[in-house]
C-alpha cells in the first residue's frame, strides 16, 4: 500500500539560523572587552552582537548593598547563569531578547533593558563565561585573554576609580579579598577549555587577525550550513575536489572544462533530486521478495537561469526523462537592480516542484530576481530547490535571508566575492568557459 511521506526535511518547516557563538574569558581588565571590540570592528559584513556576562549579575538586596565591600562579585554564584542560558536558547532559535543593563555604580541593572536582535555571530564576554559547561556547549569557539596580573591590577585601579566611582583603598581591598582568589580558584582553571589563548590581550594583533580569519572562514564556508539549515553542500571527496581543481584551473581547456563541469553538475542534480518529496512503494523482486522502496516525485520541472544555467539542463534531462524545463533571463550588472528580460515557464508550474539551475551563486541578486518570478507564478517557496556548483557566502546570505524556506544544494562554498562581485577563488565566467565564448582570466583583487 502506498503512503504519502514527507520529504527529507519538512517543506513547510521554518529554517533555523544558528548563530556562531564565541566565548571570551579572562581575568578582570585583561582586555576581554577590548579584544571583542577589535574582533567586531573587523567583522564588518556580519551581524555581530556582544553580550557581557556582567549584565547577568544578580542584583544586590538592600542588606547586601549595605555591605557591598564584602560582596564577592568574582564567584560563579554572583551571576544569574540560568537567565543567560535561557537568553542564549532564545537567540539560538532566532528570537530577539532583552537583557539587563547593568550599572557598576549601583550594583544592579537600570532601565531601559538592552534589546539584542538575532545575529550571525554572538560574542559572550566575561570573567567566568567558560565556567558553566552548559554555556560552553553553546560555543563554537572559546578564547581566553591572558594578560599579566600586574598590568591587570593597574588597569583595574584606574578603571574602577575613574569610571566606576570607586575609592582606591576599596579597590585594593576587593582585589585581595575576592578578585585575586576568584581568578585563581575559578577563572584561571577555565583556561583549559579555551581553543585559543591570547597572550597580551588587545596588543596581540596577530592573534586577533587569526581569530577573525577563522571566524570568517567558518561563517563563509561549511558553517553556513549550521547557520542556514536550508543549505546543503554535497559530501566532499577527493574525486569531487579533483574535478573542482580541473574546472577551477584557468589553464583547463574548454573540452576538459565541459567534461568535468558536466560530471559535477550531474552530482549536484542527483543530490538536489534527493530533496524532493517521494512516495513509499513496495515491489516484488525477481526472487519473489518484497522490497520497500520509494517512487520519485512526478510533479517537477527545471528552470534554468540563462545563460550559465542552461549548461545544467542536459544533466537534469539525463536524470529525469522528459522533464519540462523553463527559462528565465535576468539583466543587471554589479550591485544595481536586476530586470527580468524573458521568461518561458511551464503553464502549470505552480503545482510543480522546481529545480532552479545556475552553476554559480555570486551576489545572489539575479537568484533573488529569478526566485521572485517563480513565486509570482504561484510556486510555493518551499517547492524550490536551487542548484549551484559553487556558491559565495554573500549570495547564500542574500538568498537564505530572503527565502528561508527554499533549499540550496551546492558542491562547494567559496571564500568571498571580489570588488567586481566575482566569486573568489571561483572558476571565472562559467558561461564563457562552458560555451567557449571567452578567454578572460579574472585577476585577483
Ligand atoms: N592593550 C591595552 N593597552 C592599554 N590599555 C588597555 C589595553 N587593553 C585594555 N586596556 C584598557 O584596560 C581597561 C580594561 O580593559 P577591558 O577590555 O575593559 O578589560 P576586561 O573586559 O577584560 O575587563 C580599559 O580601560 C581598556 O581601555
Ligand atoms: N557591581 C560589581 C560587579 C562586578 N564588579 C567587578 O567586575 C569585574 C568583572 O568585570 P571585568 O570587566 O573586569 O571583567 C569582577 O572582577 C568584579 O569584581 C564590581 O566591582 N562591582
Ligand atoms: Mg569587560
Amino acid at each position: 500500500m502506498d503512503s504519502q511521506m514527507a520529504a527529507s526535511t519538512d517543506a513547510a518547516q521554518m529554517v533555523l539560523k544558528v548563530p556562531f557563538v564565541i566565548g571570551v574569558a579572562g581575568g578582570t581588565a585583561s582586555g576581554k572587552t577590548t579584544v571583542c571590540d577589535m574582533i567586531i570592528s573587523q567583522l564588518q559584513n556580519q551581524r555581530v552582537v556582544l553580550i557581557s556576562q556582567e549584565a547577568f549579575y544578580h542584583p544586590l538586596t538592600a542588606e547586601q548593598l549595605e555591605k557591598v565591600h564584602e560582596h564577592n562579585f568574582d564567584h560563579p554564584d554572583a551571576f544569574n547563569t540560568e537567565l543567560l542560558l535561557s537568553c542564549m536558547e532564545e537567540l539560538k532559535h532566532g528570537r530577539g531578547i532583552n537583557i539587563p543593563n547593568y550599572d557598576f555604580k549601583l550594583h544592579r541593572s537600570v532601565e531601559p533593558a538592552r534589546v539584542v536582535n538575532p545575529s550571525d555571530v554572538i560574542i559572550l564576554d566575561g570573567i567566568l563565561i567558560l565556567h558553566d559547561p552548559r554555556l560552553r556547549d553553546f560555543m563554537n569557539m572559546k578564547i581566553f585573554v591572558d594578560s599579566d596580573s600586574d598590568v591587570r591590577l593597574a588597569r583595574r585601579i584606574r578603571r574602577d576609580t575613574v569610571e566606576r566611582n570607586r575609592n582606591i583603598l576599596n579597590v585594593l581591598d576587593q582585589y585581595s579579598k575576592h578578585v585575586k582568589p576568584g581568578f585563581e580558584d575559578f577563572i584561571r582553571p577555565t583556561k583549559k577549555y579555551a581553543d585559543v589563548i591570547i597572550p597580551r590581550g588587545a596588543d596581540n594583533d596577530v592573534a586577533i587577525d587569526l581569530i577573525v580569519q577563522h571566524i570568517r572562514t567558518k561563517l563563509g564556508q561549511h558553517d553556513l550550513c549550521k547557520i542556514y539549515s536550508n543549505v546543503f553542500v554535497i559530501q566532499s571527496t577527493f574525486q569531487i575536489r579533483g574535478m573542482h581543481t580541473l574546472v577551477r584551473n584557468a589553464k583547463t581547456t574548454k573540452h576538459d572544462f565541459v567534461f568535468y563541469a558536466d560530471r559535477l553538475i550531474r552530482l549536484v542534480v542527483e543530490h538536489g533530486l534527493g530533496h524532493l518529496p517521494f512516495t513509499e512503494k513496495q515491489i516484488i523482486t525477481p526472487t519473489g521478495s518484497v522490497y520497500s522502496g520509494v517512487v520519485f516525485c512526478k510533479r517537477l520541472c527545471g528552470v534554468s537561469i540563462i545563460r550559465s544555467g542552461e549548461s545544467m539542463e542536459n544533466a537534469l534531462r539525463a536524470c529525469c526523462k522528459g522533464i519540462k524545463i523553463g527559462k528565465i533571463l535576468i539583466h543587471g550588472e554589479g550591485k544595481s537592480g536586476r530586470q527580468l528580460i524573458y521568461e518561458k515557464l511551464p503553464s502549470d508550474i505552480a503545482s510543480r516542484h522546481v529545480l532552479l539551475l545556475d552553476p554559480v551563486l555570486a551576489s545572489g541578486n539575479s537568484a533573488v530576481k529569478a526566485i521572485s518570478v517563480l513565486l509570482s507564478k504561484g510556486v510555493p517557496e518551499s517547492n524550490i530547490v536551487f542548484l549551484n556548483l559553487i556558491s559565495a557566502p554573500e549570495g547564500l546570505h542574500t538568498v537564505c535571508n530572503k527565502y528561508p524556506r527554499l533549499k540550496i544544494v551546492t558542491s562547494e562554498i567559496d571564500t568571498t566575492l571580489n570588488k567586481d562581485l566575482h566569486v573568489i577563488p571561483g572558476m571565472g565566467e562559467f558561461g564563457d568557459r562552458y560555451f567557449g565564448t571567452g578567454s578572460r582570466v579574472i585577476t585577483p583583487s
